[in-house]
């Protein structure tokens, strides 16, 4: 059966924790096709559409993953999602009025999941909608499908599953079970989608990562504008995590390289949108149907 309505829709943007600003600022702008604006609290925007920003980027003493913006589908949802929380003994705050003003939501509720990653329950859009003007002219599938995906480390993995799966009502696309080779342990990868259909908007991993996040994804609007992208880690010497390929589950063609935030970023074209009433969930089998080869990040 399908899952009831998902309280999420997307992630409608990533939060992330800095020693050098001008690093991010560099990264986002001449490798990812970003538009970086230093904004008036002293963060770096890094701006993919109308939005003022998909990734804030905070100063701090730390170079990380700092959270997950998760956008309610609406008030209701919203309220939902802040009282299905708390039922679950999940702590939940509200977000003062300063900190959802930066972050240009109306509402925001933060908690944090049982593996400890933090999450920013948000409604509503506040920026300004100017209009994104990439300096290496990326065009990114952004929107309503937010800003990508993240796939955050989940140990433990069941407390997990169940908050974003049966808590917040995420549809769950695609079950992975990764094995590295036959006598290695089995890592469960669970795949979940919010209301806008993407294909995942957020995956849970059953692995630690020091960074706060195993990657994140963001999406172009062609596959050249990934070809592209591939040359420009190389010119500027960005550390490759996995060769192109073409994921098995959403069909999305990628490649991963580091980010100045110790965290991959997989940069894709041509990610599955699924219906999230009708969709059943799917088991992959592998990775990829073909290329990604991972094992190119530990040279
Ligand atoms: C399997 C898969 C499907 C769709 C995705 O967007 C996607 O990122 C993945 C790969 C997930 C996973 C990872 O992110 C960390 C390193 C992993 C465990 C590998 O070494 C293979 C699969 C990889
Ligand atoms: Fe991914």
């Amino acid at each position: 059966m399908a899952s009831s309505s998902p309280k999420i829709s997307a992630l409608a943007y990533t939060v992330v924790e800095s020693t050098n600003l001008a690093a991010w600022r560099d990264y986002a702008t001449q490798v990812l096709g970003m538009a970086a604006i230093d904004a008036a609290d002293g963060s770096l925007w890094l701006k993919m559409d109308a939005r003022d920003f998909r990734i804030v980027v905070v100063p701090g003493a730390q170079d990380r993953y700092s959270a997950s913006g998760l956008l309610a589908a609406d008030a209701a949802a919203f309220d939902a999602a802040v009282a299905a929380l708390g039922a679950a003994g999940i702590a939940v705050e509200a977000g003062s009025k300063d900190l959802a003003a930066a972050r240009r939501v109306e509402r925001l509720a933060r908690f944090t999941d049982p593996a400890g990653n933090h999450h920013e329950l948000v409604l509503g859009d506040t920026s300004a909608q100017t209009p994104f003007v990439s300096p290496l002219g990326v065009t990114f599938k952004t929107g309503a499908y937010g800003v990508g995906h993240t796939v955050l480390p989940s140990l433990p993995f069941e407390p997990q599953l169940a908050l974003f799966k049966d808590v917040l009502g995420m549809g769950l696309s695609d079950v992975f079970n990764f094995q590295m080779g036959p006598d290695a342990p089995v890592i469960r990868i669970y795949f979940l989608h919010g209301a806008s259909g993407r294909h995942h908007s957020v995956a849970l991993a059953e692995m630690p990562n020091p960074a706060g996040c195993v990657h994140m994804m963001v999406e172009v609007a062609t596959l050249t504008e990934v070809g592209q992208a591939y040359d420009r880690m190389r010119a500027h010497g960005v550390k490759e995590m996995a060769t192109m390929g073409e994921h098995e589950n959403d069909k999305m063609t990628s490649f991963y390289m580091m980010t100045p935030g110790n965290f991959a970023i997989e940069y894709g074209y041509g990610g599955l949108i699924v219906d999230p009433p009708t969709w059943q969930t799917t088991y992959t089998q592998r990775v990829s149907i073909w290329g990604h080869d991972f094992s190119v990040g530990f040279r």
